[in-house]
């Protein structure tokens, strides 16, 4: 099985995301982690970009002992210098030159001929020799530079004395069939090319970078370059979790491995993001929080069933507890039933299927049906006995200068419809008024409640009443993402103990109240 070399660049191209800025201590603190992930090989910054990050590329070098520490320089004596005087005093120091060899940079970046470039980066190798035993050398822009030309600057480079050849795909430009073409056109074509290791960097400009990064493994790459999360300048880099991911997932067809130490992704990746303010996207490849996240009833179905119908990876591998089976608006009762087994209720076929039709009513209001949301609705629920009135619909008017009125359908558990409008001192009053008239009932509402049971803002509103008749309270409790409705049902709750306590005390007075 051969080894790909991870070259982790988070701490330099990753830092080039527009808006992310690493001190030192945060730099030591990616860098320690990136140890600790078994990264080969890690770019500390850019020393000549300024002091501050000269200091930076310095601390970085004391610290790693498990990691070649990299500095990044362009083909000038100054920069050289600067990254030398960061690197000295590193365990395992290499300096990264850089000198662009595509058309369009030569003509109009660097103003330089073909010949130019070759010679000015020979130059820049050969001073960098004088410190460096580990040099590598990117033509930058290799995606676009002629084939010709480049297997003539990676000829150049390895008689210069350059230990890496990196060919960056800098602007993201090319498709995996052709960055994989580079490749092999190297391998086939420069001579002594056996003598230094060829490392790929892709930037992901049209969502490739990670196929590009292993199309060139598939075409003899040595090294890879990435960073964690795949932050990076414009669009980012190949995310070098991704790498490692697939290389351990299709052994089978890259015949190739990485040390990466998986069980420290989910870790990295939550460092990098929370140092870097750079938030992961839910649906990123092997670190979003929908990585491992199943909504839809047949896929959590099938997940209950066995993981791998859904998972070619397992969460644990990289560092994270488990798969998660998210509630909402597409999941199957298999799931949810799973998931009240979990939170301790174990429930009829019967009740199962109420609880399971209401479960789907409130998961087309919210986007998650959380844990709380859950608990909510079954406590107010399942322990129903008889539901002799139900809610239909509310119509609320209110404005703050005017007085707010309340319309209400209630149904009867004998199919009667009863309708009413009323008025009241607030919204709340106004539909307790309509709910008294409709219902015929006389109450005292003596305690009214109002918290939220969930979070964000579609958050559940739990509201809890008590009310009283001839000396009988009884209290009701109501859930929705509406406080106006969860006051509602609250108080039409309260009603149909309050009835159904009053028939087991005195007998059957629905008369009263005109249901018969
Ligand atoms: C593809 C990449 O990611 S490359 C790395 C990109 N990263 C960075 O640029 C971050 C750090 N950069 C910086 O802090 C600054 O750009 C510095 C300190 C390096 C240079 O700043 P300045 O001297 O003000 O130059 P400025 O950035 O405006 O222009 C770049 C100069 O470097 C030249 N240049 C660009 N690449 C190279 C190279 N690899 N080798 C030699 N010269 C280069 C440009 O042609 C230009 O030269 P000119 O001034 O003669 O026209
Ligand atoms: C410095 C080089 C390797 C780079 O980041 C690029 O070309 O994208
Ligand atoms: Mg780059």
């Amino acid at each position: 099985m051969r080894k790909i070399y991870l070259f982790d660049t988070t701490l330099r191209d990753g830092e080039q995301s527009p808006g992310v800025n690493l001190n030192t201590k945060e730099k030591l603190e990616i860098a320690h982690q990136l140890e600790r992930l078994g990264i080969d090989r890690m770019e500390a910054g850019f020393p000549a970009a300024s002091p501050g990050d000269l200091a930076a590329v310095n601390a970085v070098a004391k610290a790693v002992k498990n990691a070649t520490v990299v500095g990044l320089a362009r083909s000038r004596v100054q920069d050289i210098d600067a990254a030398y005087e960061a690197l000295k005093d590193a365990e395992d120091p290499c300096l990264h030159l850089f000198l662009a060899s595509s058309p369009i940079h030569r003509q109009h970046k660097l103003r330089m001929t073909k010949e130019q470039m070759l010679e000015a980066a020979e130059a820049a190798i050969k001073y960098a020799g004088k410190y460096f035993t580990k040099i590598q050398f990117s033509p930058e822009d290799a995606g676009r530079t002629e084939l010709d030309f480049l297997c003539q600057v990676t000829d150049m480079a390895i008689k210069a004395g350059a230990t890496v050849v990196n060919i960056p795909d800098t602007v993201g430009y090319l498709y995996p069939a052709e960055f994989g073409n580079i490749f092999k056109t190297l391998k086939e074509q420069v001579p002594g090319i056996e003598k230094i290791q060829l490392s790929a960097h892709c930037h992901d400009d049209l969502g490739m970078a990670t196929a590009n990064a292993l199309a060139a493994v598939l075409n003899g790459a040595d090294q890879v370059e990435g960073t964690i999360n795949g932050i990076g300048e414009r669009a980012g880099n190949t995310a070098l979790e991704e790498v490692a991911m697939s290389l351990e997932t299709r052994q089978d067809f890259f015949q190739a491995k990485s040390t990466m130490v998986l069980s420290e992704i989910a870790r990295s990746s939550r460092l990098v993001s929370k140092l870097t303010g750079m938030v992961v996207p839910g649906n990123k490849a092997i670190v979003g929080a929908n990585a491992f996240a199943h909504e839809s009833g047949i896929h959590q179905d099938g997940m209950l069933k066995e993981k791998t119908t859904y998972e070619i990876m397992s969460p644990e591998t990289i560092g994270l507890k488990e798969s998660k089976l998210v509630l909402g608006k597409h999941s199957g009762r298999h799931a949810f039933r799973e998931k009240l087994i979990d939170l301790g209720y174990e429930l009829s076929d019967e009740q199962l299927n109420i609880a399971f039709s209401k479960f789907k009513d409130l998961a087309d209001k919210k986007k998650e049906v959380s844990d709380e949301d859950i608990r909510a609705f079954i406590e107010e629920k399942i322990v129903d006995t008889q539901e002799i009135f139900s809610l239909q619909t509310i119509y609320v008017t209110y404005g703050n200068e005017a007085t707010p009125t309340a319309k209400v359908r209630i149904v009867t558990h004998e199919g009667d419809v009863l309708e009413q409008e009323a008025e009241g001192n607030g919204s709340v009053d106004a539909i307790y008024n309509a709910i008294d008239k409709a219902t015929g009932e006389e109450v005292v509402l003596s305690d009214y409640s109002i918290k939220s049971v969930t979070h964000g803002k579609d958050a559940q509103g739990e509201v809890h009443v008590v009310m009283s008749q001839d000396e009988v309270a009884v209290q009701g409790r109501g859930v929705s993402t509406d406080i106006l409705e969860a006051s509602a049902r609250a108080y039409v709750d309260a009603l149909n103990r309050l009835i159904e306590k009053r028939q087991l005390n005195n007998g059957s007075r629905r008369d009263k109240i005109g249901l018969v």
